[in-house]
């Protein structure tokens, strides 16, 4: 899917913007503060609920203002709203109705950001690419969300009896449970991770060609040790500590080059193109086997990359038949391929530029 169009209300500097982007290749310029991400922000929140600046979602209403308010119709035809309030009041709608849960959202409007931020996929601890595997098993199924948060409170209740040093019959009792719904996601886990290997490999060898990377998917404990017997054998250590050690709660994707942490052994333009490949194959993969497309959003795309990178980048990003908003300070630097549509923005206000 797509944004056929956006509107936006009293959101950081933007007074009120109303867009119809073009279902390829968007290009948001302006200089430095202009408004540029405070665009990609909006449309973050539209899926995700929050932003990906703050936690703190008040920041992201223009100062003078009790609210913000948000609206995309998608090419679906799909309608998806949200409006906050300062007091905290958050009202979301999704084609005039209120939905069960936030993630119904991202459900109808999967995205990918690659912004200067994205770098921590690499070099924050295992979190954040636990959630990009997450994003994939996500989308490809269903009922990944339920038992995910399932298997989360199960996780709570567990450590909450470790650490009051509960008998270890009734620790027990959570774990046959814990270790039916964490062989599941792990296995869900599991899958994305090969399917996107196999997406990666092609554009890693255009973004990266010379660079031997190994892209694997670590389950959070020993892959020879079913997962109800390695909650028994570590009762006593879990018990020690006051967590539980071992589990799907612990997994990674592990990424590396000879050997070494990709993180240790590449250039800040190279890591940067990196994850730019891990996310753009998560919307390849998403379109292979959903055939559903994703949104990607790519803040500051110029900084970290000479032109010819850029030039790549920017190729790769059409080829996936995506939509994709891009945001620049000079227009002229990201010259090299034809943008579908262009927007200029200047103190808070967007205007759509002819060719
Ligand atoms: N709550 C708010 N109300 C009004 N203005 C705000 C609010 N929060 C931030 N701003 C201002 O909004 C402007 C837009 O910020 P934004 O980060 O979107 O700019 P940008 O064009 O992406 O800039 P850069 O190129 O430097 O990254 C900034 O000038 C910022 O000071």
């Amino acid at each position: 899917m797509a944004l056929s169009r956006l509107q936006i209300q009293h959101f950081r500097n933007i007074q009120s913007a109303s867009l119809e982007p073009a279902g390829g290749l968007n290009l948001i310029h302006g200089v430095n503060g202009s408004g540029k991400t405070s665009v990609l922000e909006a449309i973050w929140f539209l899926s995700v609920g929050r932003s990906f600046r703050t936690h703190l979602a008040h920041r992201s209403i223009a100062h003078d203002q009790s609210q913000f308010t948000l609206f995309t119709r998608l090419s679906e035809g799909d309608r998806l709203g949200l409006q906050r309030q300062r007091d905290g009041d958050n009202d979301v709608r999704i084609n005039g109705e209120r939905p069960q849960r936030l993630s119904d959202l991202a459900a109808l409007l999967p995205l990918q950001l690659i912004s200067p931020e994205s770098f921590a996929l690499l070099l924050d601890g295992p979190k954040a690419r636990r959630e990009f595997i997450d994003w994939g098993a996500f989308h490809s199924d269903p009922q990944f969300i339920g038992v995910w948060s399932r298997y989360r409170r199960l996780l709570k209740q567990r450590n909450q009896l470790l650490r009051q040093q509960a008998p270890a019959r009734q620790i027990a009792i959570w774990d046959q449970q814990m270790a039916h719904y964490g062989q599941w996601l792990t296995e869900r886990r599991s899958r994305w991770v090969n399917s996107l290997n196999g997406a990666l490999e092609g554009i890693i060898r255009q973004f990266l060609p010379d660079v031997p990377i190994q892209v694997s998917f670590s389950q959070g404990w020993d892959t020879k040790t079913e997962l109800e017997q390695l909650l028994q054998q570590s009762l006593e250590r879990d018990v020690q500590l006051g967590y539980t050690v071992s589990g799907p709660h612990k997994a990674d994707l592990r990424l590396r080059v000879d050997k070494l942490p990709a993180q240790d052994n590449l250039s800040r333009g190279q890591l940067k193109l990196l994850v730019c490949a891990l996310k753009i194959a998560q919307g390849v993969v998403l379109g292979q086997q959903q055939q559903r497309r994703c949104v990607y959003l790519v803040d500051d795309l110029a900084s970290e990359l000479d032109q010819g990178r850029r030039t790549l980048l920017l190729e790769q990003l059409q080829q996936t038949g995506n939509q994709v908003f891009v945001t620049a300070i000079e227009p002229e630097q990201l010259a090299m391929v034809r943008w579908d549509k262009k927007f200029h923005v200047e103190h808070g206000r967007i205007t759509e530029q002819a060719d």
